[in-house]
C-alpha cells in the first residue's frame, strides 16, 4: 500500500483512448478498448501473455496504427501525428524496457547522459553532470556512477533503466514488466521506487505486469485485460474482491506461477 496520497488530477485525461481496435489478419487483437489515465494516476494493465498489452502500447505512440477508434495521449491525436511531432511526443512518453537497454561498454553516468546529450543539444557538461547526479539521487544509486552495467545486479540495472527514462523528465512513463526476474525483496524495492517517482515527479504512469504484488503496492487504477477487451477497471481491492469467474481464473493462474 502507499504510504502517501497521491496527486491526482481526474480533470485531466493524459491519455483517453476509446473504442480501440487492432487486428493483424484473423488475430483479432484488441477489440473495442477504452481508457482513461489522469495526470498523476498509476494505472496498472494486468493481462497474460499475448492479450495485447504491448499492441495497445506500441498504439500509444505511433508505433502501430489502429484500425479503428480514437487514441489521444497529451492532447494529441496519434494516428494523425506526422513524424517530427510523433518525435516529440516520444520524448515526452518514456518507455523503460524489461531489461534496462543499458550500453554495456559505457559506464552508468554515461548511460544515463546519453539521452540528455542527444536529445538536447548544446546542454552544457556541468548540467549534464548535475541531472544524472539528481537522477541517480532519485533512484538512490548515487554510488554507481563510474560502475559498468555488468558490475550491476539485476535490481540496479532495472532501477538505472527508470533513471534513465526519467532523466528526460517525460509527462507519462510507460513501465514494460519492472519486476520481471527479480526475487520479491528487490520486487519490492522497485514497487516503491515505481511509487516514488509517481510522488516525487508527479509523473502519470502505466505498468504492465503479470505480477499481482506490483499491481497492489502500485496501482491506483487496475484495468484487467482479456482476448483484447477490458474485462474489470477500478482500485485493486475492487476489482479482486470478485467472484467473477474470469477475475479468479486470473488470481489463481498468478499464484501458480
Ligand atoms: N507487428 C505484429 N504483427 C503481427 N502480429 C503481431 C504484431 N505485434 C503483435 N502481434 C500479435 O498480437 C498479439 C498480442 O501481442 P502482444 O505483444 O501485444 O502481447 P502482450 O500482451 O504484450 O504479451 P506479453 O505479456 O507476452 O508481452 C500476439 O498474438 C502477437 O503475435
Amino acid at each position: 500500500m502507499k504510504n502517501f496520497k497521491p496527486n491526482i488530477d481526474w480533470q485531466d485525461k493524459v491519455i483517453d483512448i476509446k473504442d480501440l481496435f487492432k487486428s493483424f489478419g484473423s488475430n483479432h487483437v484488441l477489440r473495442g478498448i477504452s481508457l482513461e489515465v489522469h495526470k498523476g494516476e498509476n494505472v496498472v494493465v494486468l493481462g497474460r501473455s499475448g492479450t495485447g498489452k504491448s499492441v495497445l502500447i506500441k498504439i500509444m505512440v505511433g508505433l502501430l496504427s489502429p484500425d479503428s477508434g480514437e487514441v489521444n495521449v497529451l492532447g494529441k491525436e496519434v494516428p494523425t501525428l506526422s513524424v517530427q511531432e510523433l518525435r516529440e511526443l516520444r520524448l515526452r512518453v518514456g518507455f523503460c524496457f524489461q531489461n534496462g537497454a543499458l550500453y554495456d561498454s559505457m559506464t552508468v553516468g554515461e548511460n544515463l547522459a546519453f539521452p540528455l546529450k542527444r536529445n538536447t543539444p548544446g546542454i552544457s557538461r556541468a548540467k549534464v553532470k548535475e541531472m544524472v547526479a539528481n537522477v541517480l539521487d532519485a533512484v538512490g544509486l548515487s554510488q554507481t556512477l563510474d560502475q559498468m552495467p555488468s558490475e550491476l545486479s539485476g535490481g540496479q540495472r532495472k532501477r538505472i533503466g527508470i533513471a534513465r527514462t526519467l532523466i528526460l523528465r517525460p509527462d507519462i512513463m510507460l513501465y514494460d514488466e519492472p519486476t520481471a526476474g527479480l526475487d520479491p525483496i528487490t520486487c519490492t524495492e522497485i514497487n516503491n521506487l515505481i511509487n516514488e517517482v509517481q510522488q516525487r515527479f508527479n509523473t502519470t504512469s502505466i505498468i504492465i505486469t503479470h505480477d499481482l504484488t506490483c499491481a497492489k503496492a502500485v496501482g491506483d487504477t487496475i484495468v484487467v485485460m482479456k482476448e483484447g477487451k477490458f474485462i474489470k477497471r477500478g482500485p485493486f481491492d475492487e476489482v479482486f474482491d470478485s467472484n467473477d469467474e474470469l477475475i479468479r481464473e486470473f488470481y489463481d493462474y498468478n499464484f501458480i506461477q
